[in-house]
C-alpha cells in the first residue's frame, strides 16, 4: 500500500536493468516511468522495447519526480548531476561511477545545491546496511571477492595477455583497491565501489576479481572485521540472460528502493 503521493519517474538507460525495470512497474499507480532516457542513437531502439512511452536524449525538464539511473557510469555526469542540480531526486545504480577522483563530492554538491537526495542502491550485493551500520563502531578491514564466468569479463581489461574462453581454473584476473577495480571495470565492479563507500571507503577495500570457468553465477564475498564483530557474505547471484555481466538482484534491489520510496511501511 502506498501512503505518498505517486512518482512520475525519468528512467534512464533501457538495457537489461531497465527493460526489466519497466517490466515490473508496469501498472504500478504509484511508480509511473513517464519517461525513458538513452543516447540519441538508441531511441528509436528504446521505442520498440517501451511503444507510447516518451523515448528522449536527455531528461524532461518538466513533470519529474524521480530519476532513476540504470544506464552506465557515463550517464551519471550526463544526466544525474543536472537532474540533482535541479532539485530531483535521483536513485543510482552504477555507483563505480563515485570512484573517479571528486565525482563523490561532485555527485554531493549538486544533492546540496538542489536541496535534493541521490540515493545510491546496494543492486548485486547485499549487507549494505549491517557493513554502512558496523562503521560507525569502526571497521578494521573489508574484503570483497567478484567471481563470473570468463564470458563476463569480455570486453574489459581482463582479457589483456589472457583468452577467456581458454580458461580452465578460477583466475585472478584483478587484485588491488575498489577505486582501481570500479574504474578498470565499470560495468562488473560497481559492487566493489559500493561496498567501500558503506565501508571503508574506496582506497582501504581490498578487492579480488576473479573469471572461473566451473561457476554460472555471479559471485560476490563480503569479509568485514571491526568494533561489531565480523561477517562473510557469500551471495551466489543468477545473471540477466540479456547481459552476463549483470546479476538479476540488481533488477529487484532498483524496484525494491522504488517501492520504499512510496510505501507506508518500507523495509
Ligand atoms: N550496482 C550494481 O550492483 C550494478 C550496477 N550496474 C550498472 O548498471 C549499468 C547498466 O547495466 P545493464 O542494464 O546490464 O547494461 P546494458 O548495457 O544492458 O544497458 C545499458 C543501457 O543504458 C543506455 N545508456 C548507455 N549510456 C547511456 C547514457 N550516457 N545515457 C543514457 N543511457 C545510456 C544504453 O543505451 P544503448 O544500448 O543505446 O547504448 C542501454 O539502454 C551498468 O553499466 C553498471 O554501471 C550493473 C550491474 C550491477
Ligand atoms: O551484477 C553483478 O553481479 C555485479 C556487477 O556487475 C557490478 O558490480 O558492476
Amino acid at each position: 500500500m502506498s501512503a505518498l503521493p505517486a512518482l512520475r519517474i525519468a528512467l534512464v538507460g533501457c538495457g537489461a536493468i531497465g527493460t526489466s525495470v519497466l517490466e515490473l512497474l508496469k501498472g504500478d499507480a504509484a511508480l509511473e516511468v513517464v519517461a525513458i532516457v538513452v543516447p540519441a542513437e538508441g531511441v528509436a531502439a528504446a521505442q520498440k522495447v517501451a511503444p507510447g512511452m516518451r523515448v528522449a536524449s536527455s531528461v524532461p525538464a518538466d513533470g519529474i519526480d524521480l530519476v532513476v539511473e540504470t544506464a552506465g557510469h557515463a550517464a551519471i555526469e550526463e544526466h544525474v548531476l543536472p537532474a540533482l542540480a535541479r532539485g530531483t531526486p535521483c536513485v543510482v545504480a552504477s555507483v563505480g561511477a563515485l570512484s573517479a577522483a571528486g565525482f563523490a563530492e561532485k555527485l554531493e554538491a549538486a544533492a546540496i545545491a538542489g536541496k535534493t537526495q541521490v540515493q545510491l542502491i546496494p543492486g548485486a550485493i547485499g549487507a549494505i546496511d549491517a557493513l554502512a551500520a558496523a562503521r560507525i563502531g569502526g571497521l578494521d578491514s573489508v574484503r570483497y571477492t567478484g567471481r563470473k564466468p570468463p564470458q563476463a569479463w569480455k570486453g574489459t581489461p581482463a582479457e589483456q595477455g589472457r583468452d577467456l574462453d581458454a580458461l580452465v581454473q578460477p583466475t585472478v584476473i584483478f587484485e588491488g583497491s575498489a577505486r582501481e577495480a570500479a574504474l578498470l571495470y565499470p560495468k562488473n565492479a560497481n559492487v566493489a565501489a559500493t561496498v567501500s563507500l558503506a565501508g571503508l571507503g574506496l582506497d582501504r577495500t581490498q578487492v579480488r576479481l576473479i573469471a572461473d570457468p566451473a561457476t554460472t553465477e555471479n559471485v560476490h564475498t563480503v569479509e568485514a572485521e571491526g568494533a561489531f564483530g565480523s561477517f562473510e557474505l557469500t551471495m551466489r547471484n543468477k545473471p540477466l540472460a540479456a547481459n552476463p555481466k549483470t546479476s538479476a538482484l540488481t533488477v529487484y534491489s532498483a524496484v525494491r528502493a522504488l517501492r520504499n520510496r512510496v510505501a507506508a511501511l518500507a523495509i
